[in-house]
C-alpha cells in the first residue's frame, strides 16, 4: 500500500465536491480511494481502505454518512451545513464509541472567511451594533449560512464575554423577517442572489463611525486548501474540533 493518504469524497458531483475530487486528485501525497455520490454504497468506502472522507453532501444526508465513517474508523473532514447542539450531541456520542477517530466540521473552508469571523469577534465588544449579512447563490438549500451562523455565535460570545448591553433596536413593527433572523441576538440576513457564490459582511455601528469587515469567495478554489489542511490534519486529532482555525496558527 502506498504512504499516500488515501481519502474520499462524498457529494463527489456536487457543486464544492466535484471541485473536491479534482484537488485530492492534484495533491502529491493523497490518493482519492472512492468519489460517492446520492445512492452509492458507503461499504465502498471501508472496501476501498478510505483514511479520510471528505463529506460535502446536504444537511438531510451528513448525520447518515458520519454515523457510518465513525462506525468505520474513517476519520472526516465536513464542510456540509445544518449544525446544531443536538447533532453535534450526537456527533460526541458517535466518537465516545470510537475514540481514535476524528472529525472536523468547518463551517468555512477558505482562509478569508476564517479571518473574517475572527476580526468580527475581535472588533465586537466595541461597537454598539453590529448585524451580519450573508450573500448566496440561489441553488442554497439552508438560511442563514453555516459561516454567518458561526460568525453571529462567536460575535454573541465575544459580547457576553465583554458585558456588552444588547443592541439597540427601537423596532416597533415589521414585517417577518425584515429585521433578519435572530442568532444569539445577533440579527442575520440571508441574500440569495444570481451571480453570487459565497459572500459575507459583518457590520460594526458606534457613534459616528461604522466598520465594515467583507468577505467574498469568487470561485470554489477558495475552499481547496482549507479542506486538503483539514484532511491532513484530522487523522491526528481524535475527536470533534470545530473550526479550521483549530488547524491554523492565527496567533
Ligand atoms: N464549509 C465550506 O467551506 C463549504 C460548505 N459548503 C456546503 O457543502 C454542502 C454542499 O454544497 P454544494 O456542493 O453547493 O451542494 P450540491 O447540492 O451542489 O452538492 C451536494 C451533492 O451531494 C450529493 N448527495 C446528497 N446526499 C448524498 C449522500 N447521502 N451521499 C453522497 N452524496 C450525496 C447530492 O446529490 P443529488 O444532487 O443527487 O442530491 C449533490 O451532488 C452544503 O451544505 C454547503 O453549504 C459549500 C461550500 C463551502
Ligand atoms: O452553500 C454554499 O455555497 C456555502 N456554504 C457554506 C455556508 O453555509 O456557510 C460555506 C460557504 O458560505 C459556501
Amino acid at each position: 500500500m502506498s504512504s499516500k493518504l488515501r481519502v474520499a469524497v462524498l457529494g463527489a458531483q456536487g457543486r464544492i465536491g466535484s471541485e473536491a475530487v479534482k484537488a485530492v486528485e492534484a495533491a502529491e501525497d493523497m490518493e482519492l480511494v472512492a468519489a460517492l455520490g446520492r445512492g452509492d454504497k458507503l461499504e465502498t468506502l471501508a472496501e476501498a481502505g478510505a483514511q479520510v472522507a471528505v463529506e460535502l453532501t446536504t444537511p438531510a444526508s451528513v448525520m447518515g454518512n458520519l454515523d457510518f465513517l465513525i462506525g468505520h474508523g474513517i476519520h472526516a473532514v465536513v464542510g456540509t451545513t445544518g449544525w446544531n447542539e443536538e447533532r453535534l450531541a450526537q456527533l460526541d456520542t458517535w466518537l465516545a464509541a470510537s475514540p481514535q477517530t476524528g472529525v472536523l466540521i468547518a463551517p468555512n473552508f477558505s482562509i478569508g472567511a476564517v479571518l473574517t469571523m475572527k476580526f468580527a469577534a475581535q472588533a465586537a465588544r466595541y461597537f454598539e451594533s453590529v448585524e451580519v449579512v450573508e450573500l448566496h447563490h440561489p441553488n442554497k438549500v439552508d438560511a442563514p449560512s453555516g459561516t454567518a451562523t458561526r460568525t453571529a455565535q462567536l460575535i454573541a460570545a465575544a459580547r457576553a464575554e465583554a458585558g456588552c448591553a444588547p443592541q439597540p433596536d427601537a423596532t416597533a413593527t415589521a414585517l417577518d423577517g425584515a429585521r433578519g433572523a435572530d442568532v444569539d441576538g445577533v440579527p442575520v440576513h440571508a441574500i440569495r442572489l444570481r451571480g453570487l457564490l459565497a459572500h459575507q459582511e459583518v457590520l460594526l455601528g458606534g457613534e459616528g463611525e461604522t466598520l465594515t469587515i467583507r468577505h467574498d469567495s469568487l470561485h470554489h478554489s477558495s475552499f481547496m486548501p482549507g479542506i486538503l489542511l483539514g484532511a491532513r490534519r484530522v487523522v491526528q486529532h481524535p475527536g470533534l474540533t470545530f473550526g479550521l482555525e483549530n488547524f491554523l496558527d492565527l496567533g
